[in-house]
């Protein structure tokens, strides 16, 4: 009998830059923000608005950023994935599969983690990006780069995308334990779910049958919403805390990263820091489920920079969950993610 070849596990994440250098972030931030999928606009004012523009003014303040997350390791997105993919490859059949890791922008590319897969004579690839909720920036973009690639093999395999995993089992009973440690050790009087924020324009963009309307349409999930990127952060919250049983009056989701002028999607992070410090809350334990791995938006931004904001309007406590990273639970997530579709 012919053996047949095995299949090829691809897992994405952002991207990130190779090093804290004004122009290496610049560098990243140009790949970044030149994809339409990202700032969708025509591509003449977006190359205006990202060169002339966000670029030369954002790259000096990002790099400051970027250097009071960096590492011995460099930058914990990029070094939590290679730490996912290789326990990840442990974990699976090598009889069955070929683990590759690739990043949306800058480096280790999709393009390199694709031709290791071709030269294994794959006969499948699954492409797991690594955003648990559907967007077209994230998901959307990952999928698209992948068949800007392979449209030019003559022979492609079988490629089966996965686009969201909410409620993946493994995946809420992964953010359940780093929940329940955190509030082991400290009693918290409301729950924060911060998540990556998006224009409301690409929601609307997305919306079938003009569904999404940004408000209410959000509180449910099911066919007509399934992938809306607000709804689907909604569920998120609905799904962990009900696993770790919070009070729904305690709970709240908010939507963090606002860049421009345009209206993203609400409520703002930033509103809800006021709101909770004004009504005299003191206690807030932050959970940021758009992201599974540490990085900028989540250490610095919600680890930091919301923190001091909470604590300098009268707060004590502004504790944030650590992310999935490599974690045990989240690596037999991954396992289970890719078998089930092998
Ligand atoms: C849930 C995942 C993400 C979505 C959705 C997303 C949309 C999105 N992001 C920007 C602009 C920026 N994002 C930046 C950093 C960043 N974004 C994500 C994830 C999502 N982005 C991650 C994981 C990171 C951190 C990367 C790291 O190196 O740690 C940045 C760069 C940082 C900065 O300069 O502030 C920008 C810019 C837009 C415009 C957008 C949707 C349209
Ligand atoms: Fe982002
Ligand atoms: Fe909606």
């Amino acid at each position: 009998m012919i053996k047949s070849g095995k299949t090829g596990v691809l897992l994405v994440n952002l991207g990130t830059p190779d090093s804290t250098a004004t122009g290496d972030v610049r560098k990243y931030l140009r790949e970044f923000l030149m994809d339409g999928r990202v700032i969708d606009i025509p591509s003449f004012p977006r190359w205006l608005l990202v060169n002339l523009i966000i670029a030369p003014f954002r790259s000096p303040k990002s790099a400051g950023e970027y250097r009071k997350l960096w590492t011995d390791r460099g930058s914990p997105l990029l070094f939590h994935t290679e730490d996912l993919k290789a326990k990840v490859e442990k974990v699976l059949d090598p009889t069955q599969f070929v683990v590759t890791m690739g990043m949306r922008y800058q480096s280790p590319s999709i393009e390199s983690a694709l031709e290791e897969l071709m030269k294994a004579k794959v006969k499948k690839i699954i492409v797991l990006p690594l955003f648990p909720q559907y967007a077209s920036a994230t998901n959307g973009s990952v999928i698209d780069k992948v068949m800007e690639i392979v449209k030019r093999w003559q022979i492609i395999p079988e490629i089966s995308f996965i686009s969201n995993f909410i409620d993946h089992p493994l995946f809420l009973k992964a953010w359940e334990e780093l929940g329940k440690e955190m509030m082991e050790k400290q009693e918290y009087d409301r729950f924060l779910f911060s998540y990556h924020g998006l224009p409301e324009r690409q929601i609307r963009k997305g919306s079938v049958d003009n569904y999404c309307q940004l408000g209410a349409c959000c509180n449910k999930y099911g066919p007509s919403n399934q992938f809306c990127y607000r709804a689907q952060c909604f569920q998120t919250t609905r799904l962990i805390a009900a696993k770790l049983g919070l009070p729904e009056d305690k709970v709240m989701t908010c939507f963090q990263s606002r860049l421009g002028k345009d209206p993203w999607i609400q409520p703002y992070t930033e509103d809800m820091i006021k709101k909770l410090a004004s009504e005299g809350v003191k206690k807030v334990l932050v959970f940021s489920p758009a992201f599974v791995a540490d990085c900028l938006e989540t250490t610095v931004e919600v680890g930091q920079e919301y923190k001091e904001q909470f604590e300098e309007m009268g707060g004590e406590h502004w504790d944030l969950v650590p992310s999935l990273n490599s974690g045990d639970t989240w690596v037999a997530c991954v396992k289970e993610l890719v078998e089930s579709r092998a």
